[in-house]
């Protein structure tokens, strides 16, 4: 027997925390954002207000998306009337639906990146889960496990109602689980369906929840994270480098997220892009400084979209060249703003591009990224990534 010191030694791991799958779902009911007002209007009855329904056009058209996944079908609106009047206490019955639905959806991504890992699904060790979309308990980590089959030894992380920066915080979780215990391998979770937690008729009076209907969609991602990968039988895509978190100065209210009888109630600043892009040197030197990179043209970009606006402005403000918020742009556009998810469908669009490009990495040829998730607080989570060499 070895010494105690020897014994805690053999528990930990050489990091860094790797990526070694990624697997993605979403709802089959799709909408297309040009099509969108006339939908949203229609089902909620509230074809008469003409004024109102103009600006929504204007909101989806200046949205840059152009399709979105949502659970909530035309047909399920027409059938719930409550669910789009705006003081109608519905929470019961959005829970029903989120108690249920986050964890199957939830199982769909995480088949994935388990065939993708190739591994058997008894070497998972820890589930880290987060989602805005409902609260329970035993909670959506415990029916993940019980959907995949997996071992009741597996060690739960359940992070509730965090919200767009949750995609962030898993990672920063898992890395940390990861490098600090041998063999782990974290099956690292978002699940939202916004359509159903947050969903609300038109009304001239709250603009922010105009704007949520429509920028926010629905999806899951699932990753399988671990260290010391085994590359005989596993293949890395990054490297989780390092992980911050920060709440920014002024911001408390600029995006909020209530819980109440009538559903989720979410506020959203005119001044988020402002202040997000105005703070966000900062935490990228902070990040940086010690690997000595401060051209932020030089590493890749995975940046939580939140709305075009955001991402306009941390382009104009960092001087980023057009390219670098390419994969965030074209995940906004081919899904809306899915909350803690997001973030990785961009991961996954990145490697699939760099591969289908022919890059030398799956970072779009750079050594070093960033992985930028923001939320209420305001929070920013930034995660270091680095990416491994495709020859
Ligand atoms: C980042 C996080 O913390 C986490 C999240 O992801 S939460 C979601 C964060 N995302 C946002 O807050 C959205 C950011 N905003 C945007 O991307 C864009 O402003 C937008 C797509 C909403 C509109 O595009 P734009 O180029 O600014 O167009 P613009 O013509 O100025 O605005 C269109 C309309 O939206 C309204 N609008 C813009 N921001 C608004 C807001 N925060 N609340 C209410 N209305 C808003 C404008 O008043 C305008 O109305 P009118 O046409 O009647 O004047």
């Amino acid at each position: 027997m070895g010494s105690v010191g020897e014994i805690y030694q053999a528990q930990c791991t050489q990091g860094p925390a790797t990526v070694l799958a990624i697997g993605t779902a979403n709802p089959s009911n799709c909408v297309y954002q040009p099509d969108f007002p006339d939908y949203y209007f229609r089902s909620t009855k509230s074809e008469h207000m003409i004024e109102l329904k103009e600006k929504f056009r204007r909101i989806c058209d200046r949205s840059t998306i152009k399709k979105r996944h949502l659970y909530m079908t035309e047909e399920m609106i027409e059938e719930n009337p409550e669910f789009y009047n705006s003081t109608a206490p519905t929470l019961d019955a959005r829970q029903d639906i989120m108690i249920v639905e986050v964890p199957k959806l939830a199982k769909e991504a995480a088949i994935k990146a388990i065939n993708e890992w190739g591994q058997p699904k008894s070497k998972i060790t820890h589930i880290v889960f987060t989602t805005i979309s409902g609260v329970d308990a035993p909670g959506a980590d415990f029916q993940l496990i019980k959907l995949l089959g997996l071992s009741s030894t597996v060690k739960r992380v359940m992070m509730y109602h965090l919200g767009c920066y949750g995609g962030g915080s898993v990672l920063r979780i898992a890395k940390d689980l990861a490098e600090n215990n041998k063999g782990a391998r974290v099956l690292v979770v978002c699940s939202e369906l916004n359509s159903v937690s947050g969903f609300k008729g038109p009304n001239g009076s709250d603009l922010h929840t105009l704007l949520g209907q429509a920028i926010f969609a629905d999806g899951a991602a699932a990753l399988i994270v671990g260290a010391n990968p085994d590359t005989s039988i596993e293949r890395p895509l990054f490297q989780l480098f390092s992980a911050g978190s920060q709440i920014l100065p002024d911001s408390d209210e600029m995006v909020e997220g209530h819980l109440r009888q009538t559903g989720l109630s979410i506020s959203l600043s005119k001044d988020v892009a402002k202040t997000i892009s105005g703070n966000i040197g900062k935490c990228l030197e902070e990040a940086f400084n010690k690997i000595g990179v401060s051209d932020w043209n030089s590493i890749f970009w995975v940046s939580h979209p939140g709305g075009p606006a955001i991402l306009d402005l941390i382009e104009v403000t960092l001087g980023l060249k057009e390219e670098k918020l390419k994969a965030s742009r074209k995940v906004l556009s081919e899904y809306g703003n899915m909350s803690s998810p997001t973030v990785m469908f961009i991961l996954d669009e990145m490697r699939k591009k760099s591969m289908k490009e022919g890059k030398t990495t799956t970072g779009e040829g750079f050594d070093w990224g960033v992985l930028l998730g923001f939320g209420p607080g305001l929070t920013v989570e930034t995660i270091v990534l680095r990416s491994i060499g495709t020859i």
